[in-house]
């Protein structure tokens, strides 16, 4: 698993019981997600270029630093995928935001998109595609999948989620070796192809359905 990485922060340790916990609320569950996202784009951003620039300030020259690498473009997964944007957003506001759509067969978890609209210079850019959620894989991999269609590379593509399951790592690392993933938390296994302990599903709590 030499391209993925559990980011242990203790905010995002903090935070991530919270929203497992079953009695944690819409209202909150969508907040805290919000801060994870944000704290987790915080981390993952660690990595970007800089290169040395001279600014003027008001008492003279500073040597100083600025991004040097590719823009970025958000791309979340819907619907949970969205329930980060903010939070990353927040961090990275100039960025441009696609959106793919995929939902997984109840019965079979295959995933099936629903809506790809995507920036016109995706491939140009630093990609990072959000979701809460990692379990067999098949959602991350087809998006990916949908990004390379595109023209990305994966190895300038970041997945970033909240609960990744082992089974889903293996899968996407296999699809996808040169993809970066990152998690709040790697979990025990999927029961029925959902997370356990994991959260339930992202989706339905973020937004009151079931
Ligand atoms: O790794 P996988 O087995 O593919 O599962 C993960 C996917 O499942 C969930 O989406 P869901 O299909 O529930 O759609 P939703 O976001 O609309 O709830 C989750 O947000 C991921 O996209
Ligand atoms: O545990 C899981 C697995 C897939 N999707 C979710 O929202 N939760
Ligand atoms: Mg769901």
């Amino acid at each position: 698993m030499s391209n993925f990485r559990v980011m242990n922060h203790p905010l995002i340790q903090h935070k991530l019981t919270i929203i497992r916990n079953k009695d944690c609320g819409t209202k909150e569950f969508r907040e805290v997600v919000n801060e994870i996202s944000r704290l987790l784009a915080f981390e993952v951003s660690h990595e970007m270029p800089l290169k040395n620039v001279q600014v003027k300030t008001p008492m003279g020259i500073a040597k100083s630093k600025a991004l040097a690498g590719k823009k970025v473009a958000i791309v979340p997964i819907l619907r949970a995928g969205l329930g980060m944007l903010d939070g990353v957003l927040d961090l990275i506001p100039a960025a441009k935001v696609g959106f793919i759509g995929m939902y997984r067969d109840e019965k079979t978890f295959k995933p099936h998109e629903y809506f790809c609209k995507l920036p016109s210079d995706i491939a140009d850019r630093q990609i990072f595609v959000i979701d809460p959620m990692l379990a067999t894989g098949g959602t991350a991999i087809m998006t990916i999948n949908a990004l390379v269609q595109h023209g990305a590379n994966p190895s300038n593509i970041k997945f970033v989620c909240i609960v990744a399951a082992p089974e889903g790592v293996k899968a996407l690392e296999n699809a996808h070796p040169k993809l970066n993933i990152y998690a709040a938390a790697l979990d025990d296994h999927l029961e029925n192809g959902y997370i356990v302990p994991g959260l339930g599903d992202a989706g339905d709590r973020l937004y009151g359905t079931k």
